[in-house]
């Protein structure tokens, strides 16, 4: 067994709110025992010094999309109904060396800003073959970091999913719409992938993502779960993340997103839904009874104008509550201590009443433990015997550290990634004093610059076409999104006028 023994460093500790000195016997990769100063080691263990470093578990980014990693800051005035008018365009055409490097960056900043392990919702099936998954897990792989893979498939697009939108585009527009999927096609193309999925599950695994669930049939989101559960893996839905998607969801099914897939009987421990702004009490009931989890993605559903998620809500209800970015074509960054810290903020946004608001140890143990469980990555997300050692080290000696007061605030609040010295995956260093092992910067700023006029390239016109279509998807969706939707949990909150959430919040 290579034993490793880190000495020197603080801890941190939920529970107390402290951070007191602590060694930790890491053997093969897995935490073997964590105890005071002085901790025995094997002979011939190598030393790893933490001195002025502070540990805290990996963060696990509970929602993101490598493939948007190239389209990064291009777009200010950008929400939802425009994302998804564009996605298909967005998506359509990549080299491999695009899928490969919009992934690899997007790793690669994830562990230069402390998050060792995320979910990350990619290209869908067929549109990207199994060799492209493969490729896009190589890409995680090389970064060394973990990752669930979750190809993102559907059989309905966008302009047919929302009740009345196909209609009210003019005749010489509707051709410009993409076509409905054959669902036994995406099913199958799923299938494949599964089955020839050759990367280490303990590293890399490839899960299930049925888009959102207006764009996909009834059949092809209950064969996609039965797919995942057949294999053993995690299922995540984007699901009531804007407005005018939770109305057309009482439009469509004649009751809630989340009604509609307990009804469906999808809703599970394995399930995560990504965003879950739009749900009243019912839907959270239903999802902590379910023992699903909730990836609460704060800064993106500010950035595309999306909503406050009552995520006191859903922890009170019982909700597995993880944290995530979304996408860097949705909130433009990577950064998990941004994230922690907008969902510190939101939630003291949106709950006047203080007992509401989010804890330090709540926020940081949701984007660790909770992520951790969402993924379905269980030995993770602590530092703690029996787990893996995956272990951030920051810098005591940067200023957001000086001086050390209630370390599980000032990671939330404080820290923004760049007192991030040393980053350990399963054990080993894959960022030190800052830098990533293994990757060249200078190539790879070189290499993002060509995929860049690449993309330009093969994408142009397909972004064309659906710059046509933008303008009358978001007025639409506008349209929705003024009228009223009932959900009770408004009724308590003091910014609300007319039983739904004011303009001004949402
Ligand atoms: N935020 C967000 N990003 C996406 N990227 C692709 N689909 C989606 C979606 O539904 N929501």
């Amino acid at each position: 067994m290579r034993h490793l023994i880190i000495r020197n460093g603080r801890l941190v500790d939920l529970a107390s709110r402290s951070a007191p000195f602590r060694d930790i016997l890491v053997g093969d990769g897995a935490i073997l025992e964590v105890g005071p100063p002085g901790l025995a080691a094997p002979e011939g263990a190598e030393l790893f010094d933490a001195a002025g470093l502070l540990m805290h578990a990996g963060l696990v980014n509970g929602h993101t999309h490598g493939v948007g990693t190239l389209t990064r800051g291009s777009r200010d005035r950008f929400d939802l109904a425009l994302l998804l008018a564009n996605a298909p365009a967005q998506t359509s055409r990549q080299s491999a060396e695009i899928k490969y490097l919009n992934t690899y960056l997007g790793a690669l900043e994830m562990l230069m800003k402390g998050c060792t392990t995320a979910f990350d919702l990619t290209f869908g099936v067929p549109f990207a073959s199994t060799e492209d998954l493969i490729a896009m897990g190589q890409a995680y792989r090389d970064a060394g970091m973990r990752a669930v893979m979750a190809p993102m498939i559907a059989d309905t697009p966008f302009y047919h999913a929302i009740p009345g939108l196909y209609d009210s585009l003019p005749d010489d527009l509707k051709p410009l719409v993409g076509a409905a999927a054959e669902t036994d096609a995406v099913l199958g193309a799923m299938r494949a992938a599964l089955e020839a999925w050759p990367h280490d599950r303990d590293f890399v695994r490839l899960g299930v993502a049925p888009t959102i669930p207006l764009h996909c049939s009834e059949a092809l989101f209950s064969g996609a779960v039965r797919l995942a559960r057949a294999f053993g893996t995690v299922v995540q839905s984007h699901v009531g993340e804007a407005k005018f998607q939770a109305v057309a969801a009482i439009e469509r099914y004649g009751m809630s997103m989340v009604a509609h897939l307990d009804r469906l009987g999808v809703l599970g421990p394995d399930f995560s839904v990504a965003h879950g702004v739009w749900l009243d009490a019912d839907d959270m009931r239903r999802l902590a009874d379910a023992g699903a989890s909730v990836s609460h993605n704060p800064g993106s559903n500010m950035r595309l104008g999306s909503g406050i998620a009552d995520v006191r809500g859903l922890l009170a209800a019982g909700v597995n509550l993880a944290i995530g970015t979304d996408g860097s074509a949705s909130s433009d960054n990577q950064n998990m201590y941004e994230a922690m810290r907008a969902g510190f903020q939101v939630a003291a946004v949106r709950h006047p009443d203080m007992e509401r608001w989010l804890t330090g140890p709540e926020i940081l143990r949701a984007a660790t433990e909770g992520g951790a469980r969402e993924t379905g990555f269980t030995g993770i997300g602590a530092i703690e015997p029996g787990k893996r050692a995956d272990i951030v080290f920051l810098a005591l000696d940067h200023p957001n550290w000086m001086p050390v007061n209630d370390p599980t605030v000032q990671i939330v609040l404080v820290e923004d990634g760049t007192a991030v010295r040393h980053v350990m995956v399963d054990g080993r260093l894959v960022v030190r004093d800052g830098r990533h092992l293994g990757s060249d910067m200078g190539a790879l700023a070189r290499r993002a610059e060509a995929a860049k006029a690449e993309l330009a390239a093969l994408q142009g016109p397909a972004l064309a076409a659906a710059a046509k279509l933008e303008p009358f998807a978001s007025r639409f969706c506008l349209g929705l999104a003024a009228r009223p939707y009932p959900v009770e949990r408004f009724a308590t909150c003091s910014c609300c006028t007319d039983g739904g959430f004011s303009a001004e919040a949402v």
